[in-house]
């Protein structure tokens, strides 16, 4: 069988809940041969951030060429891109490889809150990658960023998501894992004609460091395989949903998932 393969362009979580860590998990779980580009180092663990060290552009572009010229990759996950000039590098070589799969989780700020982005760089995600992506999968905080519209209700999310297509994003898909007053997640998907909801209820937890990147990474593991997006989108929500259910208790804050949970849950 021919081997399915992605590609995650992200931050490394020493903490092992979020970032590359858990996209590689998620990659694995689902069965794609997982591949990493570094874009930051971060010290982190439950209770928060405690440092973020970039990699240089060179080392960048270096790891993405490594992939690129041999190993190729059937699509394509960004996660946590620090800044502008990285957001542009990223840009050229998804052009320079015609990588087509590009999955975009716009990732600003961790949940403690910490900024994972510098504030000028929202201006060239807008500009120069959401026209490059597949799926585009933002928290209700980051659509509201992106846009300007300020997002409360479903019907703010589906003007946001209308605008985000506008900006050349094929499919959108704003996540509502910050809707906290309410007891079920809804996760809002805009392919350009229809809106496809995906309802669950909400898992009452402290467990939800890594949801973000484990869905997105989850959806590119589904594309890759050629899966079509209302099928990725599910299957991708039931994976997390799974994950954050059964998560063991690390750490003494927001603790990780458990990525393997699927396995005896036996739902996947
Ligand atoms: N408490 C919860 N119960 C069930 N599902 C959840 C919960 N929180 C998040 N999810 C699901 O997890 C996925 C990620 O959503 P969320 O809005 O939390 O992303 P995020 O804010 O980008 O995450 P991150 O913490 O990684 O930045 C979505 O599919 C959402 O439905
Ligand atoms: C490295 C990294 N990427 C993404 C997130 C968002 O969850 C995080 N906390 N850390």
């Amino acid at each position: 069988m021919k081997p399915i393969k992605v590609l995650t362009i992200a931050g490394s979580d020493s903490g092992g809940g979020a970032g590359i860590q858990a996209d590689l998990k998620t990659f694995q779980e689902l069965e794609v041969f997982g591949m990493s580009a570094i874009t930051a180092i971060t010290a982190q663990n439950t209770l928060g951030l405690q440092g973020v060290y970039p990699s240089s552009l060179e080392a960048v572009a270096n790891q993405i060429d490594s992939i690129g010229t041999d190993i190729g990759a059937d699509a394509i996950k960004t996660g946590m891109l620090f800044n502008s000039e990285m957001i542009g590098l990223v840009c050229e070589k998804i052009k320079q490889y015609q990588w087509d799969n590009v999955v975009v989780d716009p990732v600003m700020i961790a949940k403690g809150g910490a900024s994972l982005l510098q504030e000028e760089a929202v201006k060239t995600m807008r500009e120069q990658l959401i026209p490059l992506s597949k799926v585009i999968t933002p928290n209700m905080p980051e659509a509201a960023a992106l846009t300007g519209i300020t997002i409360q209700s479903l019907e703010d999310r589906k003007e946001a998501a209308k605008m985000l297509h506008d900006l050349g994003a094929r499919n959108v898909v704003i996540k509502g894992g910050h809707e906290i007053n309410s007891d079920e997640v809804i996760d809002l998907l805009y392919d350009g004609t229809e809106f496809t909801m995906y309802q669950s209820r909400r898992i009452h937890t402290n467990n939800t460091h890594g949801t973000g990147c484990t869905f997105a990474a989850a959806v590119a593991s589904e594309l890759a395989k050629g899966v079509e997006i209302k099928v990725a989108v599910r299957n991708a929500k039931k994976f997390v949903h799974i994950s954050i259910e059964h998560a063991m208790q690390i750490g003494s804050g927001h603790g990780p998932l458990n990525h393997a949970a699927h396995r005896t849950v036996g739902e996947q």
